[in-house]
């Protein structure tokens, strides 16, 4: 469990971080989300104890990271891939840091194992592709077997393979009760991974919420409408206090706060020819843009949130 509480960040003039609250919970997979410059780098290294909070704490499992008892072996961190001995071998990288770690060596067999990187566990660090230095990060995240794991795009440089591999593993680290936070800015993956989402804006949390939860509040599904008639179709709609987007890029509009047969009757009564309708879910990428478009917005308008 990672506990947030009102944590701040200020660097300089720049407020990274603004008064942020929220948990992580164990047994789920939690997205962290945010535009670039958001505040998320900062927070992760906040909550590993290697940023200091202006303001504020972030506790693991009720205490600041720099005060559990062998952290390494509690908490699982990736934040940038690379930060290795470039001239050492995998494996020897992982005794290491197992020995720094007071981790059992046999450990190190076992996540070599897990991350695939076996057969190549005796080349030199230096030598290996992006996808495969990344494999490298996970399995020192996961050497002391940790409770907690914090991963900053873990995703960067794996093949669709690899894409794969990484959400079961998560998948099945939170089914066995771990405490997984994972920040990344592929939404089709998150959509795909994450059980909750934290999304934060200009360092303010924006929303916390369940992935289907997050959806709903952010455009839920909508009716997608084909019609050689758009504009008459969008004004009687809207007269009865639907919404309506678009056309989107295949030509349908995008009718909100209607069920799809009242767009049929209103069409109809209307005298207008109606080529296709059906239901469309939002995807997550849609509604993370709806949410954080319009918090810029407001900022932008000078409004407070
Ligand atoms: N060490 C630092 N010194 C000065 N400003 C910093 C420092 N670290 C972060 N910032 C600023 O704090 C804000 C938040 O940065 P942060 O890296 O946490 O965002 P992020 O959400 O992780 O972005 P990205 O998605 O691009 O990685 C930015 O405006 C950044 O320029």
């Amino acid at each position: 469990m990672i506990d947030v509480h009102e944590l701040s960040r200020s660097f300089g003039d720049t407020v990274a971080v603004d008064r942020l609250t929220c948990t992580v919970r164990p047994g789920l997979v939690t997205g962290f989300l945010g535009p670039n410059g958001a505040g998320k780098s900062t927070t992760l290294r906040m909550i590993l104890g290697l940023e200091r909070p202006t303001a504020g704490q972030a506790l693991i499992a009720g205490v600041p990271y720099r005060e559990l008892d062998r952290p390494l072996r509690r908490v699982g961190a990736l934040l940038s891939a690379g930060d290795v001995h470039r001239g050492r071998r995998a494996v020897d990288h992982l005794r290491w840091l197992a020995r720094a770690g007071g981790i059992p060596q046999a450990r190190v067999g076992r996540v070599l194992e897990l991350t695939g990187l076996t057969p190549v566990a005796r080349r030199r660090a230096g030598g290996f592709s992006l996808g495969m230095g990344q494999r490298l990060g996970i399995a020192a995240a996961l050497l002391g077997d940790p409770e907690v794991l914090v991963l900053d795009e873990p995703v960067n440089g794996l093949d669709p393979e690899g894409v794969v591999w990484l959400r079961t593993l998560l998948r099945e680290l939170a089914a066995e009760g771990r405490t997984v936070l994972l920040a990344s800015h592929l939404m089709s993956e998150m959509a795909l991974t994450a059980d909750r989402l934290l999304v934060i804006g200009r360092g303010r949390l924006l929303a916390d919420a369940s992935v289907p939860e997050f959806l709903a509040a952010n455009g839920g599904t909508r009716v997608a409408v084909r019609t050689p008639d758009p504009e008459p179709l969008r004004r009687a709609v809207e007269r009865e206090g639907a919404g309506v987007e678009g056309p989107d890029g295949t030509g349908a509009l995008l009718v909100s706060g209607m069920p799809a047969a009242r767009v049929g009757e209103v069409a109809a009564a209307g005298g207008i020819t109606l080529h296709e309708v059906g239901e469309r879910a939002v995807s997550l990428e849609e509604a993370y843009f709806r949410l954080t478009g319009e918090a810029d917005a407001v900022a932008y308008r000078g409004g407070a949130r």
